[in-house]
């Protein structure tokens, strides 16, 4: 699976054979889609194994998905929707669903890795492209930061719960919720980075087993709730009305993410044309389900100041709402086996995609050396890994959700933008599998993601068009001169690897 081989995978190397004929010196030079989609032509040794199915995918999708979002961020939905909430997240599943066809277009037609990045520098170009991949560093890499501070407090739930014992707040909380820094985002930060250095060889098989833990926690979640079910919990049902679903909706879509990362696995898939599209619509619709199932239960079990008061709201439905603080020491055990996979796989596919953008030239290419010791781009994951800490170290969870939901919406629209672009531009292009209606469902999945970005807090914005600004300055000081494509049109497809 993605984690069973070096970043950046071998095999696409070559498969990026430079097309000379778009080396113009033009923002919107493109990636052929031959040149992408074509078998390799050489054979360096580091060719990806296509030995990962359906199944196995699937369980990627479900394992980069269920995590932070679940077992805690269902709190600031809760504050936001009251029992409502439950609608917040179908109407996320639903804004999901038609990014989600389009995902699995572009997926099955350009198997390589490198996710909306890739995708985007074929369909729409490079400045997009850089535009893209700057956008999904704030996806990935700042998600880890928010997924680490969840991973925190499920910690803090943790120990209450089996020793009755806490970290002290100054320890355990970031400034702006009156601690110091937070300890345990950090620590599992540089231990997740320090596993990707020494070369994680995370078969499809353990995240499988992952995998099966966190359904197995939520299934044991619903059982309990549904069996302590108080049904005046649910009045009243939505205490802010329509806009309170949609602004919790827009919070509650962090849950989501991650369908997007089976993109990133692509390179193993066997039959990436068949499989990609039925993993990424398989997982989506598993999550839904749990996540319902699972909302419900906690909407029933405690009332919306236990779950809005709470790091571990799902813990806390147990332990104050039921009085099962057995259950609650187990359920935020779970939590912390199901976010630290959350947090492995994502800050993984970080690390591959700024991989790609320094391999491409558009941020420094040193960076990208393999470590010969570990065979990994040690330097890189050791940059992405401080960085990742510091953030997660002083930044509150509710602004970091934030930030990644409007990232992830702005992706999902690039993304939905370069189906229609394929349908037209290139209509020949062979395709596996195609979005039915094109351009309706991918316009409707524009409108749905439009809807949720501007249900987002006015700071939000300004934090992400700073952060857009800043990606904009890097591409005309940096990546616009360095760019392979431009600068070398005939090595640009070849791998850093030994240089
Ligand atoms: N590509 C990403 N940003 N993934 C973040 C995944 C977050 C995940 N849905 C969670 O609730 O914890």
């Amino acid at each position: 699976m993605a984690l069973t081989t070096g970043p950046g995978g071998g095999g696409r190397f070559s498969r990026l054979a430079h097309d000379s004929r778009v080396a113009t010196r033009n923002m919107t030079t493109r990636r052929s889609l031959e040149s992408l989609t074509a078998e390799p032509d050489d054979n360096d040794g580091t060719q990806l194994k296509r030995a990962v199915g359906a199944t196995q995918l699937t369980a990627l999708g479900i394992g980069g998905t269920i995590g932070t979002g679940i077992f805690v961020v269902i709190g600031e939905g809760a504050s936001l929707a009251g029992p409502a909430v439950v609608l917040s997240f179908v109407l996320a599943a639903v804004a999901c669903m038609f990014s989600a066809l389009s995902y699995a277009e572009l997926a099955s037609s350009i198997p390589v890795s490198g996710s909306a990045y890739t995708y985007s520098y074929a369909t729409l170009g490079e400045l997009v492209a850089w535009i893209i991949g700057w956008d999904l560093i704030l996806e990935y890499g700042v998600s880890v930061a928010g997924i680490a501070v969840g991973w925190g407090g499920n910690l803090n739930a943790f120990f209450d719960n089996a020793f009755g014992w806490e970290l002290p707040t100054a320890i355990a909380k970031s400034p702006e919720d009156g601690g110091v820094l937070n300890l345990p985002a950090v620590f599992i930060v540089l231990a997740i980075t320090l596993v990707l250095v020494l070369g994680v060889r995370e078969s499809a098989r353990v995240n499988l087993v992952m995998v099966g833990i966190k359904m197995a926690i939520l299934v044991f979640f619903i059982i309990i709730a549904f069996a302590n079910f108080s049904s005046g919990n649910l009045t009243p049902f939505a205490p802010e009305g329509q806009d309170g679903v949609v602004s919790a909706a827009a919070v509650i879509f962090f849950a989501f993410i991650g369908f997007d990362a089976i993109s990133t696995g692509s390179e193993e898939a066997r039959n990436p044309k068949r499989d990609l599209p039925i993993a990424i619509l398989a997982s989506l619709a598993i999550v839904t389900v749990f996540y319902v199932l699972v909302s419900l239960g906690a909407v029933g079990l405690a009332s919306t100041d236990q779950l809005s008061g709470s790091d571990a709201p799902l813990a806390a439905a147990l332990d104050d709402g039921a009085g099962i603080t057995w259950a609650a020491a187990l359920l935020s055990f779970g939590a912390l086996i199901a976010i630290t996979s959350v947090c492995l796989v994502i800050l993984f596919g970080q690390t591959r995609i700024f991989y790609s953008m320094c391999r491409d030239g558009l941020l420094p290419r040193n960076l990208a050396r393999i470590s010969p010791r570990f065979g990994t781009p040690a330097r890189l994951t050791v940059l992405l890994g401080v960085l990742v800490a510091i953030l997660a170290a002083l930044v509150p969870l509710s602004e970091i959700v934030k930030l990644v939901n409007i990232g992830t919406l702005f992706a999902f629209i690039l993304v939905n933008a370069g189906v229609i672009i394929l349908k037209y531009k290139n209509p020949e292009f062979p395709r596996a599998y195609r979005v039915p209606l094109n351009p309706l469902l991918p316009l409707i999945g524009i409108g749905f993601a439009a809807y949720l970005m501007k249900d987002l807090p006015g700071e939000t914005w300004l934090r992400f068009a700073v952060w857009l600004l800043a990606g904009l300055v890097i591409y005309a000081v940096y990546g616009y001169r360095h760019s392979r494509l431009r600068t070398e049109p005939d090595r640009a497809a070849r791998p850093v690897v030994g240089e």
